[in-house]
């Protein structure tokens, strides 16, 4: 077996053991391929993560960057207590209507503010309107743009919020400093804002499995 299948496998398998058959969650991807949206979606076993590190942490407020049919949006809406409610961007019209329909057959719609435009906008209107800190912030849109979101992050901040970001391992190539791939050198600013910045404590984790060889920064706001 190649290493890419028997990580597929053993990502099936931990699915399989671990995470309950959910038609819903499936009806969605299913939506999502019909609707042609591109599969960048996280995997069972990554959404299942989400939502564990949101109970954990016992989040009440979430930030999401980058929604796409909303599949990761259900994952944490789901970890969330009744009251709690996730803030939803999405630039694409399209993606923003698939997920729509998707959050409301999840029946999470009332936890949910999904805002439509370019997430940097999004993110100043949410300043100018005085929106509340968030307790834990997914970033995973446009990877050029993450060293602007984590500083939008902190700015939606407070002592103690999860900031977690996707695809920070890009097949390894993240070790390249010669990349020309925007998305890389996205990632890679990301990194030095991160390390450079003494209210951020993070780690990284490679990931293997049904999306690739990718992984998280996962970090956490001291002060
Ligand atoms: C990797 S997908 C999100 C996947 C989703 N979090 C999930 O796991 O189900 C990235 C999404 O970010 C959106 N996006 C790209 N650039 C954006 C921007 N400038 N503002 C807001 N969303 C953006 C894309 O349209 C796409 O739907």
């Amino acid at each position: 077996m190649s290493q890419i299948n028997v990580w597929d496998k053993v990502d099936q398998y931990i699915t399989e053991r671990l995470i309950p058959h959910d038609a819903i969650l499936e009806a969605v991807l299913s939506t999502n391929q019909e609707a042609g949206l591109p599969a960048y979606d996280v995997s069972p076993s990554q959404g299942k993560l989400l939502n564990l590190l949101v109970q954990m942490q016992g989040s009440k407020r979430i930030l999401e960057v980058g929604t796409l049919g909303g599949y990761s949006t259900i994952w944490m809406a789901r970890a969330l207590p009744a009251e709690g409610k996730i803030v939803t961007l999405e630039l694409d019209p399209h993606h923003a209507q698939v997920a729509a329909a998707n959050l409301s057959l999840a029946e999470v719609q009332d936890k949910v503010e999904l805002r439509v435009g370019d997430a940097l906008e999004q993110l100043s209107q949410m300043s100018n309107e005085g929106v509340e800190p968030f307790d834990c912030i997914f970033i995973d849109a446009d990877k050029p743009n993450n060293p602007n979101y984590l500083k939008w992050a902190l700015h939606f901040s407070h002592p103690g919020t999860v900031i977690i970001g996707d695809n920070v391992i890009r097949e390894g190539e993240i070790i390249n400093k010669n990349s020309e791939d925007p998305r890389v050198q996205g990632v890679r600013a990301f990194y030095d804002l991160i390390a450079d910045e003494n209210r951020i404590t993070a780690t990284a984790i490679q990931t293997v499995g049904s999306k690739g060889y990718d992984g998280f920064v996962i970090g956490m706001v001291t002060s």
